[in-house]
């Protein structure tokens, strides 16, 4: 329930801090075993203090019941769980790595991924098999599942001493009052005894704090009922009236404000443009001036706050989200590698695909991804991440754990720029569901070398046929002498719209401006 709800929330609705739930199924599993748990040790000790004291009334009851305190008590003031030291984990269960990778598709650094990749099915799908193929074992941080205490020899003579520290306060008790003992007593004081010591130690154990359990059940419900901000039409996509050359749009006044944005000003104020179906837009325009973030209004990953923005002649809302996500392909900075092998961090560009070993190398190929995988030793079944519990060794830098935890990170570390292939390889992958009509691009400069970013460009290029592409740079060449469009923008507006050659002509323009600076600096290097 809290897989589905929190995949379920759009991008505006996970901004909103009264929105989000931190609480994952395992705390709300915990917190429900120990509200039951605390309930009945509650229950069982109140009747079996009234049977000490009503049998024990003739035997001393409460210096018994302090004698059967004592171990809990002590116990407690010595605690020293396992996993308080230093401990590094690694998991090598794939079914386990997989169960949790998918989990964390849910969390906010997957969610645009995973919205615009129109994941949430196939992660919920994937999550109730791996669940299955697992038996219903407990899943949670084996911290959680771990509990028992370190044991040295000393401990273990006086835990015994305590342990029995009942039976021998009854039984010298007896000797000095015979008269006043029965055996059956003595039995009946034993059993309690045993039972009392169990219930104090369990009352004692931090996990089942009432508030704490009462807290996050209540923390759980919420997040189920959370609406999204964005409206989801009724139609589907493509409709009768979209053309075969790709996707268009049209933006009329449009403005926009991030929910989180701390600026004053808006990130788009008053933008009006046309994109005719199956162009080549390329956008432009110095750092803040809201290139990424028409491309994300283009990608319906956020709406406008006023004006309108159609696709395909009707109002962007109109439609049916899953639809005109099926059909677009969004690449940015902002994409995430998953915590899964490269197999399916590509093939989730297209899941029913994912099987198809020759079609995930093809589009490793096209996203200039396959030449560094194929190095690796596992290949393409690599995890990227694979998961590693680190405890209290951050402060420690020469705890020996140290050099075991470099070993294990190294096998899961990839560069910036390689991340990037692997994620236009998935955006290849997507295209071979045939329903792509939008393509939007956002600035792989940051992150790719000159060559492989003029091969994503080809590659991408070279598939333009039915779609419309919208690329945003700040190199300005290749893509720009491609162009049916060059949008210019600055502060949120756009500045000019045109060709290169148009754009060019008006030498006191934002465009010439911004190429001059690129082109100078090349002059002074030669
Ligand atoms: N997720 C966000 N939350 C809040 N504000 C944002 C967010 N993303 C962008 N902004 C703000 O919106 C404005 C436009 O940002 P945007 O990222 O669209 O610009 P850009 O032209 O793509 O910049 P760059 O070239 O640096 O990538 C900026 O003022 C930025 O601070």
């Amino acid at each position: 329930m809290i897989l589905k709800a929190d995949l379920a929330r759009d991008l505006p609705t996970s901004q909103d801090e009264t929105t989000v739930t931190q609480l994952r199924a395992w705390e709300a599993f915990h917190a429900l075993e120990g509200l039951s748990r605390r309930l009945g040790y509650i229950v069982s000790a109140i009747s079996q203090i009234a049977v000490v004291v009503q049998i024990g009334s003739n035997s001393g009851g409460p210096l018994f019941i302090a004698a059967c305190l004592a171990r809990p008590f002590v116990t407690q003031c010595l605690r020293n769980p396992i996993w308080d030291t230093a401990y590094l984990g690694y998991d090598n269960n794939a079914d386990n790595i997989k169960l949790h990778a998918l989990s964390a598709l849910s969390q906010e650094r997957y969610r645009q991924d995973v919205i615009s990749g129109n994941l949430s099915q196939w992660i919920t799908q994937e999550f109730i098999k791996t669940r299955e193929r697992m038996g219903y074992v407990r899943i949670d941080h084996p911290e959680n599942m771990y509990g028992d205490n370190t044991k040295d020899l000393l401990w273990v003579v006086v835990g015994e001493i305590l342990e029995n520290l009942p039976w021998m306060y009854s039984i010298f008790y007896s000797f000095l009052n015979p008269t006043r003992c029965s055996l059956s007593g003595i039995a009946v004081m034993q059993s309690s005894a045993a039972n009392l010591r169990n219930i104090f130690s369990n009352l004692m154990d931090e996990d089942c704090e009432t508030k704490k359990c009462i807290g996050k059940l209540q923390s759980l419900y919420p997040a189920k009922e959370i609406k999204n901000v964005m409206e989801d039409g009724e139609l589907d996509y493509p409709h009768e009236k979209s053309r075969p050359e790709g996707m268009s749009f049209e933006l009329s006044d449009v403005n926009f404000s991030y929910l989180t944005s701390q600026k004053k000003e808006s990130s788009l104020s008053s933008v009006s443009l046309k994109i005719p179906s199956g162009s080549v837009v390329v956008i432009v325009g110095s750092n803040g001036s809201g290139k990424s973030t028409l491309i994300r209004l283009l990608s319906r990953l956020y709406d406008p706050i006023s004006g309108s923005l159609l696709i395909d002649g009707r109002p962007s809302k109109t439609y049916r989200t899953t639809c005109l996500r099926e059909s677009s392909i969004l690449l940015s900075q902002d994409h995430n590698i998953f915590p899964m092998s490269f197999v399916e961090n590509i093939g989730l560009g297209c899941p029913s695909l994912m099987d198809n070993l020759d079609v995930i190398k093809d589009s490793a190929e096209k996203g200039g991804a396959k030449e560094f995988i194929e190095k690796l030793d596992k290949g393409f079944d690599t995890v990227i991440h694979p998961m590693v519990a680190a405890n209290k060794l951050e402060h420690q830098p020469d705890h020996p754990l140290q050099e075991e935890k470099k070993k294990i990170s190294k096998k899961s570390n990839i560069s910036g720029g390689e991340q990037w292939r692997v994620i236009a390889a998935r955006a290849f992958m997507r295209m071979n569901s045939n329903k792509i009509r939008f393509v939007a691009v956002d600035e792989p400069t940051s992150a790719l070398d000159s060559e492989g970013e003029l091969q994503l460009f080809t590659r991408l290029l070279e598939a333009r046929e039915g779609k419309t592409m919208v690329f945003v740079t700040h190199r300005f060449g290749y893509l720009t002498k491609h162009a049916d469009m060059i949008v210019c923008m600055k502060n949120g507006t756009i500045e000019e719209v045109g060709t290169h050659s148009e754009l060019f002509a008006n030498k006191y323009g934002e465009y010439t401006k911004l190429y001059n600076i690129q082109a100078n600096a090349f002059l002074a290097d030669s």
